[in-house]
């Protein structure tokens, strides 16, 4: 069984992709959590709506699945403008982007996601249409070439990253709000599981809703995907409905554990005790050793695993915790070096 419970959007199939289209909050009052971001950006809407400009450019950073795609669609709904969609790696040069630019209605959102992979050229290009809505094209080439000035519709630059410490210091500056979308914890999980099961047309109880939000890795996308595969158990084992035991049984077979972690988080964990006496060891050796992408662990399984109280980052590396020890039934060794 290949059950896709990765965190990030990128190893989607096209069907999983449709649910999150349905799934997807689409205005402010869709969306849960994030309350202080929430607040700040209805107050920034609402201001630029009443001064009829278009928004200040929005940074959204965080770990995959939390919500940034689906904020830049909500900011979109209630501005009441186009969204134009595009991705960094996409965006292969200057002339690209500038075929979007000119394209863009007075106040559109460009959504640019994964903001962090566009090249240096396509980036630098960005910095003037950022600043003053201004881009220099190029007209005809060889010894005819020269460039033009032309004014663009003002818009709002929507950039999204899980990677924000890859971002240039010159592209951050440029983004007047800046927002770090923080994981969800169980109660704010369990509401978003009972909105989805409502579309879905599932039934639920609060204590299943709850099994499953608790277990979702404080993210959204996980909840969503496990309520999705909970409703299969449900109607093949059960009456339809999920409670608290088909949840059980169903993330008992997804291989999802008690605590939400996941298998990469326990590989993680598992590798610094039995092969780094629990640590202190460096990001990069831990990378080699599961075989995962040392940015891709500092960005999405850390922050994660930090906040759970499992890991923490010292000035000599990664040491696990007490914590990381029990979870998986380890002999827990108190470092004799750190004691004094
Ligand atoms: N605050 C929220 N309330 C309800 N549902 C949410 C919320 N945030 C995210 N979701 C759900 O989670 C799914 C994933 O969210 P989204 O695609 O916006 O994540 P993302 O941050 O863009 O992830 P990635 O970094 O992988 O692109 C959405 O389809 C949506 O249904
Ligand atoms: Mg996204």
């Amino acid at each position: 069984m290949n059950e896709n419970l990765d965190p990030s959007s990128e190893n989607l199939t096209p069907i999983e992709r449709d649910i999150e289209k349905v799934l997807r909050p689409q205005a402010f009052e869709d969306f849960t959590g994030q309350d202080k971001i929430m607040e700040n950006l209805k107050i920034f809407v609402k201001a630029a709506k009443l001064r009829g400009e278009s928004l200040d450019h929005v940074l959204l950073h965080g770990p995959p699945g939390l919500g940034k795609t689906t904020l830049s669609h909500i900011i979109a709904n209630e501005m009441n403008t186009g969204i134009k969609v595009t991705s960094g790696p996409v965006l292969d040069k200057p002339g690209d982007l500038a075929g979007l630019l000119t394209n863009l209605d007075s106040g559109d959102i460009l959504f640019i996601d994964e903001i962090h992979r566009l090249s240096p050229l396509v980036e630098e290009y960005l910095y003037s249409a950022m600043e003053d809505f201004k881009i220099d094209i190029m007209l005809e080439s060889g010894p005819n070439a020269r460039s033009v000035q032309i004014n663009l519709n003002p818009f709002t630059l929507v950039g999204a990253t899980t990677r924000s410490g890859l971002l240039t210091a010159p592209l951050r500056a440029r983004f007047g709000i800046n927002a770090r979308l923080a994981y969800y914890d169980a109660k704010l999980l369990t509401t978003i599981v009972q909105r989805s099961s409502e579309i879905l047309k599932t039934p639920i109880t609060d204590e299943g809703a709850y099994e499953i939000a608790r277990r979702s890795r404080g993210t959204p996308r996980i909840a969503n995907a496990l309520l999705r595969r909970t409703r299969d158990f449900a109607q093949i084992k059960g009456n339809g409905e999920i409670d608290t035991e088909i949840a059980r049984f169903a993330l008992t077979a997804l291989n999802v554990d008690e605590h939400g972690l996941d298998e990469m988080d326990n590989k993680i964990l598992l590798t610094i005790i039995d092969k780094f006496k629990g640590g202190p060891v460096g990001l990069k050796t831990i990378a080699t050793a599961v075989g995962e992408d040392e940015g891709t662990i500092e960005e999405v399984y850390e922050p994660f695993l930090i906040q759970e109280g499992y890991l923490m980052r010292t000035s000599r590396g990664r040491e696990v915790t007490e914590a990381a020890y029990t979870h998986l039934k380890r002999q827990y060794q108190a470092q004799t070096g750190r004691l004094f």
